[in-house]
């Protein structure tokens, strides 16, 4: 899918800093193809709104009728302002999931604070929209006003913002995302509540004289990127980047429309993952002193990940210089002896070894390096791993996971899965080659390694992205001829830095 088609359901703006004209400008940003239908007409300026005029009912649902045949991978819904129109969208809406099968991502932007609720929408269009509209929504975004008016009341701190997201949840969404623009402190914090599971995301705050339509945008840029399958914290993490981009490009004047930056490339302005504002409402910290040390050799190439101390002793004549031991079924007598072996070989043989998850007994046998994932990561003891000179790689899957392990300036971030495994069940953290350029593209000062489903007949697609090293698992250890496999790869990879 090059282009999901996605469907802005709002009013038109005069100035097009907002609405369906900065709809569309942002579905284009992320390479979504637009359609529209529009509810209102309104006369406005970026600050103040000087009339607003409903579309009739027949005009909209005419304009419905128009797109509903249309390949449709999402919705966005902004500005409706009666309750009539609610209740044609939310029949749209009904006979248009009835009629595919196809997933198809709806994304309300309430459009619901107080005073510009009170100007721009006829009364009884809460009620309808919390009563009609709601249980048939995916993701909802309000931002501390809409969430107040919603809920009754204002979600200030992070723990208010939990419940106020669950409230909104039991309404029918099935993700609640409450903006932290209107964040008085020097930050704002983004929290998405995504089924059961909690996202937060802090950005500095950014005083500008307009942010007119910085809602619009962001609640497009999530429909956009849910058309394009990515999961909704991967989808808030670059939204945010967006907004962030365009805010830290918005000229000091109350009448210039914010820009509409294009697909998020510069690290500075993403948001900073936070793993859970509610025990600790500071990002993860990176251990005091110098931090993890860096790696040997790199790029690290090829990195074969191997279950026992046999394949590092056929591996290492084969001028392997870089392996991890993943062990996953060994009991602690067996763990001991099988890392104790292959941390001395690979000592002596002057290859970079990394111990999967163990990473107090990696400490203890004084490991060259530890790998961990994201949960294992908040569980660890990261200054130990630090103070005792033991490397540290990470894995991500997506941006969200991307900016955590980002923060903590590891020794190499690992992308994945690229492809379907066998090895593994990484369903629905699929990435893909185009999301890894765009990682090799945003991680500038970190060695990177793409991992999952890479094999020698891929292996050219992944390496266009700009990707120096790869790690592999069934490649080697399924390979018929494993001295031929690992040649095609090391030649490849050596290629690179020739
Ligand atoms: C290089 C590399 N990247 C990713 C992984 C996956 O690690 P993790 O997320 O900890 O999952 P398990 O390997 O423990 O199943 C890896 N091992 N190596
Ligand atoms: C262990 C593992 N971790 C992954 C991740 O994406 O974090 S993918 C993966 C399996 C890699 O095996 P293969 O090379 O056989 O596909
Ligand atoms: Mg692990």
């Amino acid at each position: 899918m090059r282009r999901p088609k996605v469907l802005t359901i709002a009013g038109s703006d005069t100035s097009a800093g907002a609405g369906i004209q900065a709809d569309l400008m942002t579905l284009a940003d992320f390479n979504a193809e637009g359609k529209t239908v529009v509810t209102a007409l309104t006369a406005q300026t970026p600050n103040a709104v000087f009339a607003v005029e409903p579309v009739g009912n027949r005009i909209l649902q005419e304009q419905l009728s128009a797109v509903k045949h249309i390949a449709l991978r999402g919705i966005k819904i902004g500005l409706i302002v009666a309750p009539a129109q609610v209740a044609i969208i939310a029949n749209f809406i009904r006979q248009l999931r009835q009629k595919t099968a196809a997933e198809l991502w709806v994304v309300l932007d309430p459009v619901l604070n107080a005073s510009a609720g009170s100007q721009l929408q006829l009364p009884g269009t809460l009620e309808a929209i919390q009563s009609q509209l709601l249980p048939l929504v995916d993701v909802i975004t309000p931002n501390l006003d809409e969430a107040e008016v919603l809920t009754g009341l204002r979600p200030t701190a992070p723990n208010d913002r939990v419940q106020a997201a669950m409230q909104i949840q039991r309404m029918g969404p099935g993700s609640v995302v409450i903006k932290g623009g209107h964040d008085t402190a020097g930050h704002c914090l983004d929290y998405g509540l995504c089924g059961q599971n909690h996202y937060w995301l802090q950005s500095p705050r950014q005083a500008v004289s307009n942010s007119h339509g910085t809602g619009c945008r962001f609640s497009s840029a999530i429909a956009a990127l849910l058309a394009r399958d990515y999961p909704l914290k991967d989808a808030l993490t670059l939204a945010k980047a967006y907004i962030n981009h365009s805010l830290a490009l918005a000229k000091d004047s109350p009448e210039a429309n914010l820009p509409h930056p294009g697909w998020p490339e510069n690290i500075e302005l993403f948001p900073r993952a936070l793993p859970n504002a509610l025990q600790n409402p500071e990002p993860l910290e990176l251990p005091p002193g110098p931090g993890f040390a860096p790696c040997k050799t790199k790029p690290l190439g090829l990195y074969p990940v191997v279950d026992s101390v046999d394949w590092i002793t056929r591996l290492i004549p084969l001028a392997v210089k870089t392996l991890q031991i993943r062990l996953k079924h060994a009991g602690p007598d067996e763990l001991r002896q099988q890392l104790t072996e292959a941390i001395a070989l690979c000592r002596e043989n002057e290859v970079q070894l990394f111990i999967n998850d163990h990473w107090q007994l990696a400490i203890e046998l004084d490991a060259y390096g530890v790998h961990l994932g994201q949960e294992d990561l908040l569980k660890a003891d990261l200054s130990a791993i630090a103070r005792a000179g033991l490397r540290l790689g990470v894995s991500t899957h997506g941006e969200y996971e991307m900016m955590l392990a980002h923060s903590l300036k590891p020794s190499y971030m690992a992308f994945g899965a690229i492809f379907d495994t066998k090895t593994k069940d990484m369903s629905g953290q699929l990435q893909g080659t185009e999301r890894l350029g765009r990682y090799v593209r945003l991680i500038k000062n970190c060695p990177q390694v793409a991992i999952g489903g890479i094999n020698a007949d891929n292996l050219d697609s992944v390496l266009a992205t700009g990707i120096e090293s790869v790690a592999v698992v069934s490649a080697i250890t399924e390979a018929e001829d494993v001295r031929a496999r690992v040649k095609v790869f090391q030649s490849r990879l050596e290629g690179l830095t020739c």
